[in-house]
This record gives structure tokens, sequence and C-alpha cells, in this order.
């Protein structure tokens, strides 16, 4: 593996930069935007209430904002398809409108929870109907205002700080949100990027409602959770010398690389700048001989998506790698400790799942795993399919992955740039 790439968009910021464009006086220019499904599901909901939005054209978008009060009300269900982040962060907004909405999503998103966000929203005073166990479909009944609340989140979750907050620019008061554990603040660094005064003081985030934003220019940084899928196949790669450029290492969001470098993996950063309040950097990986770690668990919120390939480097280290505090994992896209554990353990890897994360004994960098034949079953998430399709890197054999085409949700031209890089996923045998 060796080369330059540039891997696409931010998903968070991308979702971010289509709403925050649309509630803005004037018009917001974004680029490097994801054209992945998840960040495409939040634009049609948009142009459903009426938001005039150019492109996407190679990462350009152009979002004619409407204002806070300008979104219209759809005339047919939002779909947000798989992503969780669409379906919170839009139902915060929607409390403040004057229309009623129903949320609705995939079969993968249907299943995941969202009391988490119909409880803040319940104190602010919106009614929020949804289907069995709190699961989608939502039913949101905008009043055109809410009340503000003090909220302390019950779980490190920046989907639930940004619904609080997003509701809370309908407030007529200041709306709070302190959180149990750092997590991605896009959110708030956003938001002052349109002018509006957010205060982050330790675990609180403030915000008076009311407030309007105004539109600017998004440039949309590389996304580390993409990247890392290269950070990892490097690093457990023979021979592998990678640099990914410009990518998004908000310290919010970039504990992939506090975990991998705890694990003795060969990454230097250079070319750091701040692109729209975000910082970047270039990130070089080389191969390395990786160990076992007791992975810190402060860091577990700021790497979330990143533990399906965060397993297969452990899976190829030497020693054990223990994972605690990470029960979210459990209700994302799909159980992500079951389905990884289960795929590891197809391939010869001694990976126990707990209620809470994963004891996985490495291999080492000598031996590979023992693909044996089964084929493994992404269960309609993206990141699984693409963890397994680094994992092949040191399989013995060809390891077939089910449901593959579910990276177009966040990385579109994966196997491409996979390809660009040395590796060849779709015909792999042993080492790349
Ligand atoms: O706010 C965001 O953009 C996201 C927050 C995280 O979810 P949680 O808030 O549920 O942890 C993350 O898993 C998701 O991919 C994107
Ligand atoms: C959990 C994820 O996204 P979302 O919650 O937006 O579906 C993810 O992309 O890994």
């Amino acid at each position: 593996m060796s080369g330059l790439a540039r891997v696409p968009g931010d998903k968070s910021i991308s979702h971010r930069s289509i709403m925050m464009g649309s509630l803005a006086d004037g018009v917001t220019d974004i680029e490097g935007f994801l054209e992945g499904e998840d960040a495409l599901a939040t634009m049609n909901a948009f142009r459903a209430m009426g938001v005039y939005i150019e492109g996407p054209d190679q990462g350009r978008v152009r979002v004619h904002g409407v204002g806070l009060h300008g979104l219209k009300a759809p005339t047919a269900p939002l779909d947000c398809g798989n992503s969780g982040t669409s379906m919170r962060l839009i139902a915060g907004l929607m409390s403040g409108q004057r229309f009623d909405v129903t949320l609705i999503g995939d079969e993968s998103l249907s299943k995941r929870p969202m009391k988490r966000v119909i409880d803040p929203l319940t104190l602010m005073g919106v009614r929020v109907e949804a289907g069995e166990g709190s699961r989608p479909p939502l039913h949101i009944h905008g009043k055109g205002a809410v009340k503000a609340i003090d909220y302390s989140l019950p779980m490190a979750s920046a989907q639930v700080k940004s619904c609080v907050l997003l509701a809370g620019l309908y407030a007529d008061g200041v709306t709070t949100v302190t959180e149990p554990a750092v997590t991605r603040d896009h959110t708030e660094r956003m938001l002052r990027g349109f002018g509006v005064d957010v205060k982050t003081e330790g675990s609180t985030v403030r915000l008076q409602g009311g407030q309007t934003l105004k539109a600017c220019k998004i440039d949309v940084p590389s996304d580390v959770s993409s990247a890392a899928f290269f950070m990892v196949a490097a690093s457990i790669c023979e021979n592998a010398d990678i640099t990914l450029k410009h990518v998004g290492l908000n310290p919010t969001r970039a504990g992939v690389i506090d975990i991998l470098l705890a694990m003795g993996a060969n990454i230097e950063l250079s070319n750091h700048a701040t692109i729209g309040g975000e910082p970047v950097a270039d990130v070089r990986v080389r191969s390395a001989k990786l160990k076992g770690i007791r992975i810190p668990e402060h860091l577990v919120p700021i790497a979330i998506d990143e533990f399906p390939v965060l397993f297969v480097a452990a899976a190829n280290a030497v020693g054990e790698t223990v994972l605690t505090g990470a029960e979210e994992l459990r209700v994302k896209e799909s159980d992500r400790i079951a389905v990884m554990a289960n795929g590891l353990q197809a391939c010869g890897v001694n990976a126990q799942p707990t209620e809470d994360g994963m004891i996985i004994q490495g291999l080492g960098y000598k031996s590979g795993l023992r693909y044996q034949g089964t084929v493994i079953e992404s269960q309609g998430d993206h990141r699984i399919a693409m963890s397994f399709a680094v994992a092949a890197i040191r399989a013995e054999g060809t390891m077939r992955i089910r449901g593959a085409q579910t990276v177009d949700t966040s990385f579109p031209g994966f196997v491409t740039l996979a390809s660009q890089l040395g590796l060849n996923i779709s015909a792999v045998k042993g080492r790349a």
C-alpha cells in the first residue's frame, strides 16, 4: 500500500452544513460536501421543506437559506434512510416549526432508539409520537416555539446534544446541555461559524434562543472516520506508506489516532491548518507492529464510529485488547459488538463480546487471520463491510462480504480509492 489520497468529506459536518445553511439568512456555499447516502437524505429532507439547494457537484453545494422560520410543511414523510444523525438532529429542528412532520427511516434506522431525543423534546413542551418501543417513525407536532431547558444527557451522544441545541434555537430563553463525557462538537463550532453565540463551559453548552444564522462559506474536511479504514489498513499491511490529505482532526472526534498511537502505530501529522473552525492535517501512516491495549474509556465517545475497524487492528496486534464503556456500539446501524465479534470469530480470532465492549486476543503481525470461507455478513452496516475489507488484507483466501453496497452510506468511492492505494478489494488474496 502506498500513495496519497483524499477521502471524502466529513459526514457529520456535511449534515450540519445543509441544516444550518437552510436555516440561515442568505446563501451558504459548501465545498467538500460528502455525496454519500446519509448526507443526501438530509439534503432531500430540506428540499422537501422548500429549500432551494444547488448541487452536489463534485462536493460543491449552494444552499439558499430560508431563515429560522422559513421552512414549509413537507407534503410527505421525510425519509432519513439509514441515517441516525438525520433523524435525531432534524427531530430537534422540527420541534420549533409551525407544522407537523413525520420522520421515517430504513429497516436498520427503524430499529434504533429514539427515546433519547423524545425525552428532552417532551421536556421542551413538544409532542412527539413514535412507533413501538420509542422507535421510528417519529411524528413531531411543531408549535412554532419550545421551552428552554437545562438538560443533562444520560449518555454521551453528540446527536442528542445537537438535537436539544437545535431545538433550543426556537426557545424563548437559554437552553443548556451538559454531557457526561466529551462528544464531537461540530454543531457548536458550526453554529458559531453562522454567527450564533454558543458558550461552552466545561461540559456544559449554553445557547440563547431566537438568534439568527448568517450564511457563510463551509469547507468540509475529509472524514476521519473514513480515513480510519486506511489508517488501520496501512498499519497492518507490510511495507505500507500512505498519506491521507486534509483529514478533520477535531480533538472531540479524532480519538482513533490516540488509540492507534497507543497500540504502536506509525502515524505522523503534518500541514496543520484550521478551516471553518475545524482543525485539519495530513496523516502519514506506515506499517507497524501493533500491540494490544486496554482502551481508555474517555476515548470511547470520541472514536465511537471507528471501533469496528479498531477491532480489526486489535485482531492483528500482539497481545490482548480490552474495550469497555462502549455499550453505545450496540445501537448503531447494527449491533457492532455482536456483528464484529461473530465476523472475527469466523476468521479464527478469539474475540469475546461483553455487554459494553470486547476482549480480543490478537494474532500478532506474523500470522494471518484464518478466514474459513464463511461469508461475512455486514448486516446492512457500512462500517462493518469496510472493516472486513480491511481485515481481508491479512486473511488467507478470498474474503466475501455480503451487503457491501452499504459503503455508499458514508464512503462512496471506497473501493476505487482503496485500489489507488494498492488494495485489491474486489479480489483479495492473502496480503495486499
Ligand atoms: O452527531 C453526529 O454526527 C454523530 C454522532 C455519533 O452518534 P451518537 O450521538 O449516537 O453517539 C456517531 O456515531 C454518528 O455517526 C454521527
Ligand atoms: C452511527 C453512524 O451514523 P448514524 O448514527 O448517523 O446513522 C455511523 O456513521 O457510524
